[in-house]
């Protein structure tokens, strides 16, 4: 028993030292856990974390609610772009996007020539239940939410699925949890997430 608990602190370790050659984005709908997984992961790789998100309310000194209500969400987008072209210019780390950032085709081509895309999926009951208590996201203020929620999905998933890595989010993960499906996804590539 103590043995097998060695020998497991042990793999812990080496874990601990995968090098990170490419920026990760973080891609996939509200509530999948971009930003929370993606905290998480940036820690556990011992790299910066970034997320687009903050980083426009940081610029604007606004919260995203009320950049949408004051200058609409075409000026939001037009942020988007230019915040996630400036973070992918940076040093490699994790970099979580907001769940519109992946729809552009200039977006998706900026972070393949930067970096890799990797979409947090997710089903539609899994994000409804992350999401239905927060005022925060903007294009859920409708008559019916929910509703709202599924017709995203059902047209935003062709887009993300052209994203180059998939990890599967199920209810029973934690936080901890997915970030260790994150990292086998990456592993599986060498020129991401390299052992050394
Ligand atoms: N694997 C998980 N287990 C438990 N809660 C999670 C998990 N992933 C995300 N959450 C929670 O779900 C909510 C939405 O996650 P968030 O990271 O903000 O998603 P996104 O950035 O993709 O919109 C947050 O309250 C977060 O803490
Ligand atoms: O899906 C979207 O279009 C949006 C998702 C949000 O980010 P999260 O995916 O991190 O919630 C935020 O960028 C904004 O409310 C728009
Ligand atoms: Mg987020």
């Amino acid at each position: 028993m103590r043995a097998t608990k060695f020998f497991d602190r042990q793999e812990g370790a080496k874990g601990l030292a995968e090098r990170l050659k490419k920026t990760v984005a973080l891609v996939g709908m509200m509530g999948s856990g971009k930003t929370a997984v993606g905290t998480a992961l940036a820690r556990r790789l011992g790299v910066p974390f970034l997320d687009s998100d903050a980083a426009i309310v940081e610029a604007a000194n606004m919260s995203i609610a009320e950049i949408f209500e004051r200058d609409g969400e075409a000026f939001f987008r037009a942020r988007e772009s230019e915040v996630l072209a400036r973070l992918l210019e940076g040093r490699v780390g994790i970099l979580s996007t907001g769940g519109g950032a992946y729809l552009s085709a200039a977006n998706r081509e900026l972070i393949h020539r930067k970096g890799v895309a990797l979409w947090l999926k997710a089903d539609t009951e899994l994000l409804w239940n992350r999401v239905k208590h927060k005022s925060t996201r903007p294009l859920l203020r409708t008559a019916d939410p929910r509703a709202t929620l599924e017709d995203l999905v059902a047209r935003r998933e062709p887009s993300y699925a052209l994203a180059e890595l998939t990890a599967l989010a199920q209810p029973e993960y934690s936080i901890a949890e997915m970030v260790e499906v994150v990292v086998d996804v990456l592993k599986q590539r060498e020129d991401v997430l390299a052992s050394v």
